[in-house]
């Protein structure tokens, strides 16, 4: 029988293919991404990820059971981790300055995605609060299994593909897959919808933030507007 996540997986198959496929991601496998554009899409992904251990905690205080409350606020403090230890070390080695970081503002597309994932904890059950998140673990699980082998040149692009291609993420990522497998099996048809709805929304955001980083999103620049 096709478990649940099996089928999200098989009916977003087509957003995954344009992850992987995505300049970006293809850009690190072959160090050709420009610096640039990844110093911009460290600086997205700090808030990005402030704001998923933010999610994280507030499913674990959405969960019935002790056990998945203690594990939700464990996988929050492992985003911690990642952030620290990789994010303080891309700052550093990319030159991001305090000021820079002080003048920070998210992008439309890191304030969207965030805000999606905010919008099914608040109205969500624990099970669409996961399905939520789970793009997020899963997606760039794969890009480490797809990038493992590719030698960039780049050693912060190797990092990368370590951190994300590593055992500590693989369990992180295969323990909410058989979590929210358990999940919806106990779930209603209707919430089961709104499970598969948040997921192919996340995967699209995915998506979207590859883009975002590649293009260096701006918000519309309003002092070029003229007030009459
Ligand atoms: C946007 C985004 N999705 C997923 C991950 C995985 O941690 C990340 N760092 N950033
Ligand atoms: C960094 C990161 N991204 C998705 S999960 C995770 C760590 C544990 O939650």
């Amino acid at each position: 029988m096709t478990s649940f996540t099996e089928k999200l997986r098989k009916v977003t198959d087509s957003i995954w293919e344009a992850n992987f496929n995505h300049p970006f991601v293809r850009g690190i496998g072959d160090g050709t991404l420009p610096l640039e554009n990844f110093r911009y899409y460290v600086m997205q992904d700090a808030y990005y990820l402030s704001h998923f251990a933010k999610v994280q905690a507030l499913a674990g205080g959405k969960a019935d059971d002790l056990h998945v409350t203690a594990r939700m606020a464990f996988h929050a403090q492992g985003t911690y981790e990642a952030e620290l230890s990789l994010h303080e070390k891309f700052s550093t080695l990319l030159g991001i300055t305090e000021e820079e970081k002080r003048a920070f503002e998210p992008s439309p597309t890191a304030y969207a995605y965030t805000s999606h994932m905010y919008r099914s904890a608040i109205n969500g059950s624990l099970g669409e609060i996961i399905a939520c998140i789970l793009p997020c673990y899963w997606i760039y699980y794969e890009i480490g299994e797809r990038l493992k082998e590719c030698k960039p040149e780049e050693p912060i692009y190797q990092e990368w593909i370590a951190a994300y291609g590593g055992e500590w993420f693989k369990e992180l990522v295969f323990e909410q897959l058989e979590r929210l497998d358990q999940l919806a099996l106990e779930a209603s048809e209707k919430e089961r919808q709104k499970m598969i709805r948040h997921f192919t929304i996340s995967c699209k955001y995915e998506l979207s933030f590859w883009e975002m980083a590649y293009t260096m999103e701006q918000w519309p620049d309003t002092e070029a507007v003229e007030v009459q």
